[in-house]
Parts: structure tokens; C-alpha cells; sequence
């Protein structure tokens, strides 16, 4: 079995590239590299770079490799970007997906993994969020997701593929080993901002809103485990490998944590107390995102093994650290 990875070469994708190469599976990796780091995929992962919205590339791929499986991680991600070019957003993340369902469709791969997001909820009225929940995203990225899982949906009922759609939470962290992490330097996550700021490359870290309605009027989200997440995947294969239904799972681990208790943490773990301000909220930012995490445990058996925020922390800070040994080594 061959599984084929498009994005292999960003942050969720590198880790799922070493989850399935710890498997002892066969990779190939198709990514543009607008966001990823060639040296970020594992050496005994084959990497073709070019991009998902290329049929005619994907089917030669598809053949060459004998692909049985893909995992389409590849697109744009930056929620307030969507909102400034939401065609962009609808081209990378929609259109191109749409290309690569066709391409396993018209080469017969008969399973598919999609990186799907909590953003398709929206404003969700409560939480935790099942899967079953409203789908009203907010923004264009989350939007553009959501046409996605539909197309995979209806192609599923008309075609033999069988698909599963994981809508991940905040993802953090990085490989326990060291081998991988995020390593955007523009990436504006919380953690990855601050752990930047803990080692001084960053003046400060912005609070974005301390007036929602939460216990400590900053946003609640479910951080989720990179290296947990991928091992999510790798069940999720073989869920579908074994005759599986299609399916939609939430991944997260069904608990909040505030902005200030991530800051808390980061200052915790890093022994560093760096400068935070109080700013405006963000626009398109809800207020609380926690998962509603029953489903995935019970269909896939998935137990998260690092479900712990300092862990996390400690993780996303060596990571952080080892980039910085990267950045001098080469200067
Ligand atoms: N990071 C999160 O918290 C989060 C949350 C929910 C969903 N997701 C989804 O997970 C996926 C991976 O996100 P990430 O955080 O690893 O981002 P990332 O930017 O690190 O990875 C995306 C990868 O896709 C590649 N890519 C982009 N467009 C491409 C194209 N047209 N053809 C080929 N390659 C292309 C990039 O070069 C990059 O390697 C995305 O689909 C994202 O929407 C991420
Ligand atoms: O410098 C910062 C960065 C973030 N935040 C806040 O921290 C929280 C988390 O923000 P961030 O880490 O940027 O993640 P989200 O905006 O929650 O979005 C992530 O998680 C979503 C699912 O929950 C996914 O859909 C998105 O792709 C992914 O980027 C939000 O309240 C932000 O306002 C700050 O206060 N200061």
C-alpha cells in the first residue's frame, strides 16, 4: 500500500508522513512547497513537487507509485487571509480538491483522508461541538472546507471511494523526537507566537479580545497533539482499509483552554516571563471551539497519548529552539 500525501512537506503533513513511515508504510509526497520545507519529509518518503490541482500529474503519480490511499493535507490556511481573497482560497482549497478527487476517482484509488476543520461550525451554539452539530462557517476558509467534505460526500455515493473527513481543532506541538514541528516563520498560531516570544524572537505577544464570554474573558480552544493527530490518520486508514464506512470525526481532545492559561503555560514550561498586551479582538475569532470527542475514540479505538498542555508546550519549545540552532548554523 502506497499512500499518497499531498501537503507532506507542511506541519501537520510532515508528522503524518513520519506516523506512516514509523507504520512501515510507503509514501510518496506531492506538495508545491508555497508554505513547506523540503527537508521537513522524511528521506524514505518520495517527494514530487508540484501541485494537487494537476490531473494529469496526479494520475501519472497515482499509476508510478500504485497509490491505494490518499491524504490531502495540501491547501491555504489562513482564516483572515480567506476573508481578503476569498477566491484565492476557494481555487487552492476547493477547486484543486476537486482535481484530486477526480484524479483518484478516474485511477480507481478507493480510499481518501481530508483535512477538514472546526471553522466549518462557525459560531457554533454549543459546546463541546459534535459532528453533527451546524455546519456555518464564518469565514471563506471555512467555507471553502465545508464544499470539500460535500464534494467527497457526494462522490462517495456515486463512485467506490470511501472517504473519512477529520475536522481538527487547534493543532500544536510537535514530533517528540525532534525530526519535525511548524516551522512557518509567519505562522500565527498561539503557541508557535508564543514560544516565539518566550525565546526572544518576538518583543511581545498580543491577547486578541479579553472581553468574550468566558470565565476569563479570553477564547477557549481544544489544543490537539500534532503527533496525536497523525496517529489519528494512520486509524483512520486502516478503519477504511478494513471495510469502513465513510465517516466525519472531530480531533480534539474535548477540553478548553483559555489565551491566558496557554501564556501561562508557555511562561511555565519556558521559565521565561515575557511581555503580554491586551489588544482588540480579532475579527472572525469565535469564542469558545472545544470538541465534542467521543466519536473518533469510539469508531477508531483512538487514544491520545499526549493529551497534556505542557506537554505540548515542551514539545512546540524545543522545536522552536531547534529551529533557531538551524537559522545560525546556516549563517
Ligand atoms: N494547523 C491547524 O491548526 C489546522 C487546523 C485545521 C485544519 N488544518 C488543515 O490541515 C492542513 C495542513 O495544515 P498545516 O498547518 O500543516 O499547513 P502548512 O501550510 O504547514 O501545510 C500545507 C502544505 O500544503 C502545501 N500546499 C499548499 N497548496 C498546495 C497545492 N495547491 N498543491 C500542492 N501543495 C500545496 C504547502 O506547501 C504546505 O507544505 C490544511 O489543509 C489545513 O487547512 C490545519
Ligand atoms: O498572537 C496571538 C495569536 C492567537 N491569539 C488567540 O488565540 C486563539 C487561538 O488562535 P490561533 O492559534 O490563531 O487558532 P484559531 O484562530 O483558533 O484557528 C486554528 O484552529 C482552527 C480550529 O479550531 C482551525 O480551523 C484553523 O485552521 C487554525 O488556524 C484565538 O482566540 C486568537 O485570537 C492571540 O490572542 N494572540
Amino acid at each position: 500500500m502506497t499512500v499518497l500525501v499531498t501537503g507532506g512537506a507542511g506541519y501537520i503533513g510532515s508528522h503524518m508522513v513520519l506516523a506512516l513511515r514509523d507504520a512501515g508504510r510507503e509514501v510518496v509526497v506531492l506538495d508545491n512547497l508555497s508554505t513547506g520545507f523540503r527537508w521537513a519529509v522524511h528521506p524514505e518518503a518520495a517527494v514530487v513537487e508540484g501541485d494537487c490541482g494537476d490531473e494529469a500529474l496526479l494520475g501519472k503519480v497515482i499509476r508510478e507509485h500504485g497509490v491505494d490511499a490518499i491524504v490531502h493535507f495540501a491547501g491555504s490556511i489562513v482564516v483572515p487571509d480567506s476573508v481578503a481573497d476569498p477566491l484565492g482560497y476557494y481555487l487552492n482549497n476547493t477547486v484543486r480538491s476537486r482535481a484530486l478527487i477526480a484524479a483518484a476517482v478516474a485511477n480507481g484509488v478507493p480510499r481518501f483522508l481530508f483535512s477538514s476543520t472546526a471553522a466549518v461550525y462557525g459560531d457554533a451554539k454549543e459546546s463541546p461541538i459534535v459532528e453533527t452539530a451546524p455546519l456555518d462557517p464564518v469565514s471563506p476558509y471555512g467555507t471553502s472546507k465545508l464544499m470539500t467534505e460535500m464534494m467527497l460526500r457526494d462522490t462517495a455515493r456515486a463512485h467506490p471511494l470511501k472517504y473519512v473527513a477529520l475536522r481538527y481543532f487547534n493543532v500544536a506541538g510537535a514530533d517528540p523526537a525532534g525530526r519535525s514541528g511548524q516551522s512557518s516563520p509567519r505562522a500565527t498560531h498561539l503557541i508557535k507566537v508564543a514560544t516565539q516570544a518566550a525565546l526572544g524572537e518576538r518583543t511581545h505577544l498580543d491577547v486578541f479580545g479579553t472581553d468574550y464570554p468566558t470565565p476569563d474573558g479570553t477564547c477557549l480552544r481544544d489544543y490537539i497533539h500534532v503527533s496525536d493527530l497523525a496517529r489519528a490518520h494512520v486509524l483512520a486508514l486502516d478503519h477504511l482499509a478494513a471495510g469502513g464506512e465513510s465517516a466525519v470525526f472531530n480531533c480534539g481532545y474535548g477540553r478548553g483552554y483559555s489565551v491566558l492559561e496557554v501564556i501561562e503555560a508557555v511562561k511555565r514550561v519556558s521559565g521565561v516571563d515575557f511581555p503580554v498586551n491586551h489588544a482588540p479582538r480579532r475579527a472572525g475569532d469565535p469564542a469558545a471551539l472545544v470538541a465534542g470527542a467521543g466519536r473518533i475514540r469510539e469508531t477508531l479505538g483512538w487514544k491520545p497519548e499526549l493529551d497534556d498542555l505542557d506537554t505540548i508546550v515542551a514539545h512546540a519549545l524545543a522545536w522552536e529552539r531547534n529551529l533557531a540552532a538551524r537559522r545560525q548554523a546556516a549563517e
